[in-house]
C-alpha cells in the first residue's frame, strides 16, 4: 500500500530538458478508468473475477481498499493479476476516496447494497469536488445518505442491503461520473435504473460508453439508444477475467514529447479494439502536427518538432486539457481549447491553475468560463505549481522538454494515476525507454 497517504511531503522535481528528439517505446500500466470499473463490477458480481494488468496507483489502491472494507476479497499482491471474490457487502465501514472522482462517485451506490453504515471522506480538496447531483439521484433511488448542506464529502450511506432503484433525473453536466456512479451497481438494484440527464451537455461521452460496454461485458442488459437516457435492467452479473488496456490518458504526455521534440514515442501492447477514445486523440494530435500509427509494435506518435495551434472542443476528452494546453504554449500559432467548464471541478480548478502557471512562465493565456485561449510567446524557466494535480505535473514536464529551468513544486501528485511517472519520464528523455 505505497500510495495511500494524503499527507505526504512535497516532492520537488526539475523537469529534464531534451537535447535530442525523444525516441522511446513505453509500456504503461492499465487504464485508471477501466481498473476502477472492473473493481466495482467484480465486487457486485456473483462469481470471482481477475483483473489482468490493472493500474496500481493511489486511485485504484484506494478503490480496492474501499471494496475490501465492505467485505469484498480483493487480492492485489500480484503485480499483473488482481483477484476479486465478492462477498455479502457490509458496514460499518469507512472508505477513503483520496482525491479520486471514480471512488467518490462509483462507490456510494455499492455502499447502498451493504448492510450497515458506510462513511466516506477524502483529501481536503476532495471535499470541494461536486457530488450533490449524484447524492440526490441515489436518494431518489431509495438510499439514505447524510451529507453536508451542499451535498459533498464527508458523507454517510446508511446501507440496508438493498436499493430499490427505478427512474431518476439528474443534471450530470458537472461530471459524467455521476451517471456512471448510478449505472455500475444498478443490475443489483431491485428495479434496475433509468437515468435521465437534464441540463447542459454531459462531458466525457467516451467514459460513459466505457461504463455501458463494461456493464454489458459483465452480463448486464443496458439500453443507451436514447440520447441522455440510460436504462440498466436488474439482473445478475457474472465474474470474469478483465483485460485492462494501457492507460491512454497517461500516455498523452509521452506522446506530447514526440510532438515537441520531433521524435517518436510508441505505447506498447495497444489493443486493436479499445474502450478508450483513441480516435479522438489521434485527430487532435494530427491537428497539432503529429502522425499517429497503429501496428504490431503498438500505438506510435511521431512529431516534426513544429506543433500547430489547435482550436478544439475538448468536452469528450477533458482530462487531456492540461497536456494539450502545454503543447499549445509551444505551438506555431494561437490555440483555443473550450467546452471544458467542468474541469474547474477536477483535482483542482484546472482552467484557473493552467492560466496562472502558464502565464507565470511567459505565455499569454486568456481564461474564459469554459476554456483557455493560449498565445505562444518565448517561455522562461520558473517554479510551476502542480496543485496536487497529476495532470498539471504532466503539463509542466512537457514544457520542460524545451524550456530549461522548469521546477515543479511537487511531482509526487503523479502517484494518483502513475507513480512511475518521474522515473519513466526521465528515462525517456535520457534515451532509455522501458518501464
Ligand atoms: O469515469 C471516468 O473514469 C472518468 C470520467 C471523466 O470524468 P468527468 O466527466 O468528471 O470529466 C474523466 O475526466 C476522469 O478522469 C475519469
Ligand atoms: C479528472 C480526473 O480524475 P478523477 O477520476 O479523479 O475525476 C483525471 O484523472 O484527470
Amino acid at each position: 500500500m505505497a500510495h495511500l497517504t494524503a499527507t505526504r511531503p512535497a516532492q520537488p522535481w526539475s523537469a529534464p530538458t531534451a537535447s535530442d528528439p525523444v525516441t522511446a517505446s513505453i509500456t504503461l500500466p492499465g487504464s485508471k478508468s477501466m481498473t476502477a470499473r472492473a473493481l466495482v463490477l467484480s465486487a457486485v458480481a456473483d462469481g470471482s473475477s481477475t483483473l489482468r494488468r490493472p493500474l496500481r496507483a493511489r486511485d485504484t489502491e484506494l478503490m480496492a481498499a474501499g471494496l475490501r472494507a465492505l467485505g469484498t476479497q480483493v487480492s492485489t499482491v500480484e503485480e499483473e493479476r488482481w483477484l476479486i471474490r465478492p462477498n455479502p457487502l457490509r458496514g460499518p465501514a469507512h472508505i477513503d476516496v483520496g482525491l479520486a472522482g471514480t471512488i467518490m462517485r462509483f462507490a456510494p451506490a455499492v455502499a447502498g447494497l451493504a448492510h450497515g453504515p458506510v462513511t466516506f471522506d477524502g483529501d481536503p480538496v476532495a471535499r470541494t469536488r461536486p457530488l450533490g447531483p449524484l447524492l440526490g439521484g441515489l436518494r431518489a433511488l431509495g438510499m439514505r445518505i447524510d451529507a453536508g448542506p451542499v451535498g459533498s464529502l464527508p458523507l454517510t450511506v446508511h446501507g440496508t442491503g438493498e436499493v430499490a432503484g427505478g427512474e431518476v433525473k439528474i443534471d450530470a453536466s458537472a461530471s459524467s461520473q455521476f451517471v456512471s456512479g448510478l449505472l455500475l451497481a444498478a443490475p443489483r438494484f431491485t428495479h434496475g435504473v433509468t437515468v435521465r440527464h437534464v441540463g447542459p451537455p454531459v462531458p466525457s461521452a467516451p467514459h460513459l460508453r466505457m461504463t455501458v460496454q463494461m456493464l454489458r461485458a459483465a452480463g448486464a442488459a443496458v439500453d443507451d439508444t436514447t440520447p441522455d437516457v440510460w436504462v440498466v435492467e436488474p439482473g445478475r452479473l457474472s465474474g470474469r477475467g478483465w483485460d485492462i488496456e494501457p492507460d491512454l490518458s497517461g500516455a498523452v504526455p509521452f506522446f506530447a514529447a514526440a510532438l515537441v521534440t520531433g521524435g517518436s514515442v510508441t505505447l506498447t501492447d495497444w489493443p486493436h479494439n479499445s474502450l478508450q477514445p483513441v480516435d479522438t486523440l489521434r485527430t487532435l494530435l494530427l491537428r497539432m502536427g503529429g502522425e499517429v500509427t497503429l501496428d504490431t509494435d503498438g500505438l506510435t506518435v511521431r512529431g516534426t518538432g513544429v506543433v500547430k495551434g489547435l482550436d478544439a472542443d475538448l468536452s469528450d476528452v477533458s482530462e487531456l486539457t492540461p497536456v494539450l494546453a502545454a503543447l499549445a504554449t509551444v505551438a506555431d500559432g494561437p490555440s483555443r481549447l473550450y467546452g471544458v467548464a467542468h474541469i474547474r471541478g477536477h483535482e483542482t480548478d484546472r482552467l484557473a491553475a493552467l492560466a496562472h502557471e502558464l502565464t507565470t512562465l511567459g505565455a499569454q493565456v486568456i481564461e474564459s468560463p469554459d476554456g483557455l485561449e493560449i498565445h505562444p510567446r518565448p517561455l522562461h524557466g520558473g517554479t510551476f505549481r502542480t496543485y496536487a494535480d497529476h495532470r498539471m505535473a504532466h503539463a509542466a514536464a512537457v514544457i520542460g522538454l524545451t524550456v530549461p529551468g522548469i521546477e515543479l513544486d511537487d511531482v509526487g501528485c503523479t502517484s494518483k494515476t502513475l507513480p512511475e511517472f518521474p522515473a519513466l519520464w526521465s528515462a525517456m528523455v535520457a534515451g532509455g525507454s522501458e518501464r
